[in-house]
């Protein structure tokens, strides 16, 4: 086992504890890690794990190997800049903040006009809690061959990992995956609620409903076929899903799905603008 390696988790809510599940133990000891937040309450629940903690960021920062930025996207400017008096040349900089432009941390975290760009911007999903995570991520031109496998080998912890090519796509990232997991979310939730209408009791719906999500999203993985030509397979002609399919068909869902993935991306441009001038 690869403890060895010394990370900071700069935000230690929600989405630092899901990739600390994956990684502690496995790929860091849990007193490698260095966990940076103001909440009392937050940092009593890292202490218990056997991680160093502090309210504010400090000069175990210069120990740790990797940084990795899970503030929300209102603050980063201002951590980022409380963090950079530790910065160090092979610090590596993971962040997750939802649309804010590695160009903006790089010019962050530069010196004397010269923007620091080992920087990997990265967009996980809640299903990191439980590593089935979906990841994509985005290296800066200073990130070299070495960097860029550490960078992948930490979000695989906890899921699978795809690359973009330029870091303005993890906008797109972030209004498929990033939010997907509450569409999906949503989905159920009018699923379940219908077929309680239908005379279920809760408890079947949800198992009906979860069961089928989780049939379907596997054979769709698992079958060379699109997911156009499965729906084909389920769809009997003058049967029940043409029914159902109908009414979604009529109602717009395609182009709901579409807006709603747009008005997400539009979104990250605007904290991208309004968080990190
Ligand atoms: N929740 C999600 O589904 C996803 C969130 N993200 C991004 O991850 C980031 C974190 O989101 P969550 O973990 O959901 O939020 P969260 O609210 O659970 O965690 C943020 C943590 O930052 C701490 N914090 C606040 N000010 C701080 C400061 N000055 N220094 C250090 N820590 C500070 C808070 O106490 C909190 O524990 C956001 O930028 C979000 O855009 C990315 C992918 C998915
Ligand atoms: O809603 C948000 O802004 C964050 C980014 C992706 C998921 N949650």
């Amino acid at each position: 086992m690869k403890t060895e390696l010394s990370l900071a988790l700069i935000g230690g809510g929600n989405m630092a504890n899901a990739l600390a599940s994956g990684l502690i133990g496995r790929r860091c000891a849990a007193g490698n890690v260095h966990v940076i937040d103001p909440g009392e309450a937050v940092r009593a629940r890292w202490d218990a794990l056997g991680t160093t903690t502090a309210a504010a960021p400090d000069a175990r920062l210069a120990e740790c190997r990797v940084w990795f930025f899970a503030v929300k996207p209102q603050v980063m400017a201002e951590v980022v800049r409380q963090c950079r008096p530790w910065l160090r040349p092979d610090t590596l900089i993971i962040s997750i903040a939802a649309g804010i432009p590695g160009e903006a941390l790089a010019r962050w975290l530069g010196a004397d006009g010269q923007p620091y760009a080992r920087i990997v911007r990265c967009m996980p999903n809640t299903p990191a809690l439980i590593a089935c995570g979906m990841t994509g991520m985005a290296a800066l031109s200073g990130v070299d061959a070495s960097d860029r496998a550490l960078a992948e080998e930490l979000l695989r912890a906890v899921g699978e990992v795809i690359w973009v090519d330029d870091d303005a796509a993890i906008d797109a990232v972030t209004a498929v995956s990033g939010s997907g997991p509450a569409y999906v979310f949503l989905f159920l939730e009018a699923l379940i609620a219908a077929g309680i209408e239908q005379g279920l009791t809760p408890e079947q719906s949800r198992q009906l409903a979860l069961g089928t999500f989780h049939g379907a999203t596997q054979l769709a993985a698992l079958s060379p076929d699109s997911p156009a030509v499965l729906r084909d397979r389920v769809t009997s002609k003058g049967g029940t899903t043409a029914a159902a399919l109908a009414v979604f068909q009529d109602r717009g869902l395609p182009d709901i799905m579409r807006e709603a993935v747009d008005a997400a991306a539009r979104r990250a441009g605007a904290l991208a603008r309004e968080f990190s001038a």
